[in-house]
This record gives structure tokens, C-alpha cells and sequence, in this order.
């Protein structure tokens, strides 16, 4: 197929023949448009739903990749966009069709990320609304799109932006102004030399797809193996490869489980459970909230290694059957998969020398793994969760003998659903103490905005 980023308007007709019917709009920019209807309407997720959309209009490769950064990076960027749309529109963006705006976004970010010539982003926009809305929302879409052509974006966003920082961050940034808020109160407890610096570079790692990075799973695959299937070891992690590109799934490691895809941020989670020193009894772990089953496989394999074994526990029965599939090559350091809420205890008490409580949380520290993950989210949602987590890292101190190690951990930096949480459960309770925490950040550590504490209860 020919390269979209190319594809202009077809040439004039010729002669005195009756004008061509204009070509429908091209695969790739359907392709996108498809995702960003099934978004809209049915609150798919993009990362599930591209494979399927590319294969059905036959994209890979480069065409596959295009689509890939034209509907992510759309959807990362939409609340930038829409204000640029609005400020070019004869009417405000709520009062513009939903699949006009969609298509609108895409040409927003074709000529203000992408690489693509200006006419080309315009007149496959304009084909692509002709073909799915129809003739006067496609003149329409020109008119906007011109206008949206005639500045790059440093010079829109310094036109349109606030006064207010937090309220110009989540429009530079595009992010809702309450994340904004909510992040900048969590990384202004890490006390940054620069906060405006700091908040810049954390939102701005929001909009960057992040790298596929590869865990060696100890013993059962090894980085020069991850090396030469195109690995480049990130030096932070003993176990972790960043790839540069390519189907990770292709590498034989990763088809096998001995290695897998799996953040630097959530290993270097379970290694700060497998890593704290403990005295005594060191036989039995336990996995709390175990799907899909990413850090149990790490830990399984850790454990292996020296004779202990993990219980791997998880609520919904679908992801405790991904934690099974997930941890066959770690065989030998898995004791089992439990489907039970964590909250019920279906053990003794102390059962467990170390215990990781992986909780559910907002996600609000993997924005940049989630495009539309921003738009859905709500203030309230987050304080939702906080007693569930509270009552799970209850259940793990309650599930750890006396002098072991639980990890409480969330891919969140929200300090309601972090410090908040490990203060309430502590502030309850006189036979634990806190031995330290880590905030990992994007923009520090190339990882996702994993919290982790390590806490210990007391020797009976
Ligand atoms: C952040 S995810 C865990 C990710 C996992 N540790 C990994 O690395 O692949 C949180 C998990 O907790 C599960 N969960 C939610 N409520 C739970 C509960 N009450 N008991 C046990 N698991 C629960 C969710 O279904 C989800 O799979």
C-alpha cells in the first residue's frame, strides 16, 4: 500500500469527461477513525482494539505504526486539540458533530505532531469526512483545518494558554486539570528542586509512548539472551531490556514465559519484596492481588531460585486463569493460583514470610501505557478505592508472620491511594513498622509512576 503519510487530493480530471468520484478515504486514516468511534461509543480501549482494526483493513508494518501514533497521540493530545478546533471553528466544540470532532482531532494531530504535509492532512481528513458524515461537514472540516494549519503548536499553545500554571500545564499537556492537580500534590511531596520544571517533564512523559521493555525472568531466561534478540539492558534493573522494536512476542524467550513484557517500574516492585532482608523462616510468599500475573511470574522465578514458593492470589476469575498461563515457566517456584477476594482471608494468620499487596488503583501513574485512560477517570473514583486498599494491606500484614515483609505497591502516584493509605493502616495498628518507600516517576526513571512502601511486622 502506498504510504499515507503521501496520499494528497487525486489530480485534476481530465478533459471533458465527467469528473472521477473522489476515492474513499484511505485505510489508514479509517482505520483510526474506527478507533476513535469505538472509544467514543463503546469505552473500548485503544491498545485492545487496534490489533483487531489493523488487521481488518490489512495494515502493518509502517501503515500499521502510522496508525498506531495517529490514534494514540490523538487520543493522548484531544484536550489541546479541542481548544485549538474551538479557536478555529465557528461555533464552540460541544456543538460540533462527535464524528466530525473525532475526525477533526485527527487532522489536529497529523498537522500539529506528526510529520505529515499540511495538504495531505487536510484533503484525507476532508475525504474521510465526506465518506462517513457527508459533503457540508466535510467543507466544514476543510475550513477548520486550515485555520489549524496556519500556526505549529508551541505558537498555538502559547496563544490559547491560561494565565494559571496548573490550568496552562493541562492544556500544553493536555490532561484534565484535576489529574494535574492531583500529580502535582504527589510530586510536590518528593520536594523538586523546579516544580514547574518537574510537572512539565512528568506530563509531558504522559504523552510519550512508552518503550517495550523485557524482564529475563532469573534462571529461566538471562539478559545476553534478551541482548541478542535486540535488547538494549537499561542499567536500572538487573533483569530488564529495553526493545527497540519489533513483535516481543516473536522472541522465543518471551513466546516461552521465561521472559515477558513487564515495565522496570513493577519489577523493580517485586524485587523490593524478594530483596528485603528477613531473618528466619523464608519458604512461603503470597501475591494478593496477583492478575494478570506479571509480578507473581518475576517473584516465581526469584523464589525458585532459593527453594521458597508464592501463593498467587486474585479476585476475578479470568486474570487468576492469566496468572496460571502467565507463570508456566515459573512452575516450580508457583505453590498455586487462588481465586478469592483478598479481604477474606482464606489462610491462617502469619501464614506468609513476605507478601506483596499489588492493589487495584486509580492508574493514574500509567497514563502514558493508556491513551484514553485520563479522559474516563473521575476525582471521585480514586477515593473510592482507598478502603479497599486499606483493608487489603490489613489483610497482608495480617497474612505475614511476625518479623516478615509485606510491599504495598500501586501504579499510582496519588498520595490519597499511597502514603495516605500505609498512614491510616499504620495509625491502626501497634505491630508494624514502615522500613521505606520509593515513588518512581516517568520522567526520573523512564518507568511508570510505580509507588512502592516495604513494611515489617514486628518480631511477636
Ligand atoms: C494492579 S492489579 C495487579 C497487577 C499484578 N500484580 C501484575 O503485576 O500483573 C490489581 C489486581 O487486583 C485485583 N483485585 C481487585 N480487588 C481485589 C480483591 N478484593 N482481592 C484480590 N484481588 C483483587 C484486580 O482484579 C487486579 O487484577
Amino acid at each position: 500500500m502506498a504510504d499515507p503519510r503521501r496520499r494528497g487530493r487525486p489530480g485534476p480530471s481530465s478533459g471533458g469527461r465527467p469528473p472521477k468520484p473522489r476515492p474513499a478515504a484511505d485505510p489508514s486514516r479509517l482505520a483510526a477513525y474506527d478507533v476513535m468511534t469505538a472509544v467514543r461509543l463503546d469505552g473500548a480501549y485503544t491498545n485492545l482494539l487496534l490489533p483487531q482494526v489493523l488487521r481488518k483493513y490489512g495494515l502493518s508494518g509502517r501503515d500499521a505504526g502510522f496508525v498506531t501514533e495517529l490514534v494514540s497521540g490523538t487520543i493522548r493530545r484531544q484536550g489541546t486539540y479541542d481548544v485549538i478546533i474551538g479557536a478555529c471553528a465557528d461555533r464552540p466544540v460541544a456543538r460540533i458533530e462527535a464524528k466530525v470532532l473525532d475526525a477533526l482531532r485527527l487532522g489536529a494531530h497529523q498537522l500539529l505532531a506528526m510529520r505529515v504535509p499540511s495538504h495531505a492532512a487536510i484533503s484525507t481528513t476532508v475525504d474521510l469526512v465526506r465518506s462517513t458524515v457527508g459533503q457540508g461537514p466535510a467543507g466544514f472540516t476543510n475550513a477548520v483545518l486550515r485555520r489549524v494549519s496556519e500556526h505549529p503548536l508551541d505558537e498555538w499553545i502559547r496563544l490559547l494558554g491560561p494565565t494559571k500554571v496548573h490550568a496552562f500545564a493541562a492544556f500544553a499537556h493536555s490532561h484534565p486539570l484535576w489529574v494535574v492537580d492531583t500529580l502535582a500534590e504527589a510530586l510536590a511531596a518528593t520536594k523538586p528542586a523546579d516544580m514547574r520544571v518537574e510537572l512539565d517533564a512528568l506530563l509531558a512523559a504522559d504523552n510519550a509512548a512508552p518503550k517495550v521493555m523485557l524482564v529475563a525472568r532469573p534462571g529461566l531466561a538471562t539478559l545476553d539472551e534478551l541482548i541478542a534478540a535486540g535488547g538494549e539492558p537499561t542499567g536500572r534493573s538487573p533483569y530488564a531490556v529495553e526493545l527497540g522494536g519489533g513483535d516481543p512476542s516473536a522472541i522465543p524467550a518471551v513466546a516461552e514465559g521465561r521472559a515477558g513484557v513487564q515495565d522496570e517500574g513493577s519489577q523493580r516492585v517485586a524485587l523490593a519484596l524478594a530483596a528485603a532482608p528477613l531473618d528466619g523462616r523464608d519458604e512461603l510468599w503470597l501475591d494478593l492481588c496477583a492478575g494478570p500475573g506479571g509480578k507473581t511470574a518475576l517473584l516465581a522465578a526469584v523464589a525458585a531460585q532459593r527453594g521458597a514458593l508464592v501463593v498467587a492470589n486474585e479476585r476475578q476469575h479470568h486474570r487468576a486463569r492469566l496468572v496460571a498461563d502467565g507463570t508456566r515457566a515459573a512452575a516450580a517456584g508457583l505453590a498455586g493460583v487462588i481465586t478469592g477476594d483478598g479481604t477474606r482471608r482464606s489462610w491462617a494468620s502469619g501464614s506468609f514470610d513476605r507478601v506483596l499487596v499489588d492493589a487495584p488503583c486509580s492508574g493514574l501513574g500509567a497514563l502514558r501505557r493508556r491513551p484514553e485512560a485520563r479522559w474516563r477517570k473521575t476525582a471521585d473514583e480514586v477515593q473510592e478505592l482507598v478502603p479497599l486498599q486499606q483493608h487489603l494491606l490489613a489483610t497482608a500484614l495480617d497474612s505475614v508472620r511476625p518479623g516478615g515483609v509485606v510491599v504495598y505497591a500501586t501504579c499510582s502516584p496519588v498520595l490519597a491511594e499511597t502514603r495516605d493509605v500505609v498512614d491510616a493502616v499504620l495509625a491502626g495498628r501497634d505491630d508494624t513498622t514502615l522500613e521505606r518507600t520509593e515513588q518512581l516517576w516517568p520522567h526520573r526513571h523512564g518507568s511508570d509512576a510505580m509507588y512502592f512502601a516495604v513494611l515489617r511486622r514486628a518480631e511477636a
